[in-house]
């Protein structure tokens, strides 16, 4: 048999069922008949979904819009005597972490529904051309046998690759081509409607591409969506009291309605985990673990908190998606000024969106200083403190040797970024993505088509309300003027390294109060370690100290564990000692001379 379901039309009913809705009839089973008689070509009622989504709409919550389009494009041929032409329709993903959402799918009914098959475009790949061009086709004829019906092809960019996933595959290229622009519903009649679904529409073969009149992209959810999406999700679910559904949509910035799924996959399973680990399970009689699965266990803040690290980590291992730092102001010491003046560039108008429509929105930000000052470590504090996702990019990495690869890359990280909006994307070392054009000697121009990629999507950032950009450079006099702009890296900040002990004491602290593993020994004065060092100091400079004074540290303990004059698991102590020894062989990492001359790159820039 071909389909799982087979509908029989009833020609006839005699009375109706005592107790049953209107619309029931029961079977008299003994003059009851059923005829197979050939096939007929007709519309299938609707049917209760098997996978019924929590939402009572069409669709997930926020994507009304992209329904009523879907639908807008394919009822008109559902009308008998449609004029509409062809019906074919592709939806694409903004970003690779965008799905098309099929459970809105399964709920695409209406009364007198046409049939709906789903093919996933995986199961149509084969080991040669004709044995793919073969599935292909049978997919399409089992659908033509059921029109009107829509076709779903989803991950329509797995066909027509050849098999090493490099090029293109002509043949089933041409032979997807000619059954898609085969199927005019305007010759054919009832229609068949194909939608396919890509998450990379930039790998769809432009011949493919072309024969889908209509193209949907699915967009990014806001916060508030998010938030819509988890409320109709957890609707019948148990939470704790300190659950914060608001706060959790802010943190699951970037994620679609499947993300959301999972996420409620995961914390479901913590809370078992949870359970499980709290004895509490096994020590129950079989009757009260009974009642206590029918009252419901209550799913708590802290199993939404595992689930979303768990989620964020294998996301940003999978595609290099982004994720919220771990580092907060406190861990950043001194640069007082400069901490103000990134907060008033991107807190406020993330704080006050009014001050967006009055035009006065900077996207773009240049930390520039000596080395190790510490501008990294401020671009992940400000993500941390305005809950912003992170997305740090070294400029070398997006050089690529093949054509056309190098703007694909910093295409792609806008891309990504808008997908994980709110979003910093923190491009360090810009001075090697971004030189100066005309300058940069590659014999391709590569490099120029870079930049002018970049300030590009520089410029497109005015229509994204909350994605910033932040460079860091040791060298902006060696940057492409272009970009220094108003509306592109128009503010620029100088970190610079501490020249007065004050400002020092603040970045030792802050370095060794991160460090939980050590504790300072009550004796120890940081100030008086500092007395024995350089005078002027990056804070890098600070922090290989202070590792040199824990190693130090690190190897005193083992040699005392060998010797069996220390308990295991007793703190490990940071001496005076340990740290006056480091100080005496500190030597800093930026000469005075260099110091000076980042200094003239300061007061050139400034002036300007
Ligand atoms: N103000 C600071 N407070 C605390 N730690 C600091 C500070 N500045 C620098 N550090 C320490 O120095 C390390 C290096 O700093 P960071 O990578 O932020 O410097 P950078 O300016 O981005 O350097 P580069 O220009 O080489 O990329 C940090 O991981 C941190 O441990």
């Amino acid at each position: 048999m071909l389909w799982q379901k087979v509908f029989f039309k009833v020609k006839k009913t005699v009375g109706e069922a005592p107790d049953g809705p209107a619309s029931a009839f029961l079977a008299d089973t003994t003059h009851t008949s059923l005829y197979m008689a050939g096939t007929v070509l007709s519309r299938v009622p609707p049917l209760p979904s098997g996978r019924s989504p929590p939402w009572d709409s069409l669709s997930p919550p926020g994507l009304e819009d992209l329904v009523n389009e879907l639908c807008a494009v394919l009822k008109p041929h559902l009308q008998p005597g449609n004029v509409a032409r062809r019906s074919q329709l592709c939806a694409s993903a903004g970003s690779p972490r965008q799905r098309e959402d099929h459970s809105s799918h399964g709920r695409m009914q209406p009364p007198r529904a046409p049939f709906a098959e789903e093919v996933p475009c995986s199961s149509l790949c084969a080991d040669s051309s004709r044995a793919a061009e073969t599935k292909l086709q049978a997919a399409f004829s089992r659908a033509r046998r059921c029109r009107p019906a829509v076709l779903l092809l989803t991950a329509i960019d797995l066909l027509g690759r050849d098999r090493d996933g490099l090029g293109e595959d002509a043949r089933v290229v041409a032979s997807l081509r000619h059954l898609l622009l085969d199927e005019d519903p305007l010759s054919r009649c009832p229609p068949l409607m194909v939608v396919a679904t890509t998450s990379r529409v930039q790998d769809l073969p432009t011949d493919v591409q072309t024969a889908f009149p209509h193209e949907l992209e699915v967009p990014v959810l806001s916060e508030g969506q998010r938030l819509r999406v988890l409320q109709a999700l957890t609707a019948h679910l148990p939470l704790g009291q300190e659950v914060n559904l608001s706060q959790l949509a802010r943190r699951c910035a970037g994620f679609v309605v499947g993300d959301l799924y999972a996420l409620l996959t995961h914390t479901c399973r913590a809370a078992c985990n949870r359970i499980r680990a709290s004895g509490l399970a096994g020590a129950l009689s079989e009757e009260d673990e009974g009642e206590l699965c029918a009252a419901g266990c209550p799913l708590l803040a802290e199993d939404f908190g595992q689930a979303l690290d768990q989620l964020q980590t294998a996301h940003s291992q999978a595609v290099g998606a982004p994720k919220i730092p771990s580092v907060s102001w406190h861990d950043v010491g001194g640069l007082q000024d400069v901490k103000k003046e990134i907060l008033e560039t991107i807190q406020l108008p993330l704080e006050h969106p009014e001050l967006l429509s009055l035009g006065l929105r900077r996207s773009g930000l240049l930390l520039h200083g000596p080395p190790g000052t510490g501008k990294t470590l401020l671009a992940k504090a400000v993500a941390t403190e305005c809950s912003l996702t992170f997305l740090s990019v070294k400029g070398p990495e997006l050089i690529n040797m093949y054509v056309g690869q190098s703007e694909e890359n910093v295409r792609e990280v806008f891309a990504r970024a808008r997908a994980a909006a709110p979003c910093i994307i923190f491009f360090d070392e810009l001075d090697s993505l971004a030189p100066s054009r005309g300058r940069s000697g590659d014999s391709g121009g590569v490099m120029d088509r870079v930049v002018s990629q970049l300030l590009a999507e520089l410029d497109g950032l005015h229509s994204t309300q909350d994605v910033f950009v932040i460079g860091a450079t040791n060298r902006p006099d060696l940057l492409d003027p272009a970009l220094l702009r108003p509306g592109r890296f128009d503010k620029l900040v100088f970190v610079g390294a501490s020249e007065d002990r004050a400002s020092q004491l603040r970045i030792l602290s802050a370095i060794t109060r991160k460090c939980a593993m050590f504790k300072l020994e009550a004796s120890v004065s940081l100030m008086s370690v500092l007395d024995c060092c350089p005078p002027q100091l990056t804070g890098a400079d600070l922090y290989s100290l202070c590792s040199d004074a824990m190693m130090t540290a690190l190897k005193r303990r083992v040699r005392d564990l060998e010797e069996g004059l220390e308990l295991r698991n007793s703190a490990l102590l940071l001496t005076m000692e340990d740290l006056l020894q480091a100080a005496a062989r500190l030597q800093p990492s930026v000469s005075e001379q260099e110091l000076l001359r980042y200094k003239r790159i300061q007061r050139k820039f400034a002036a300007c």
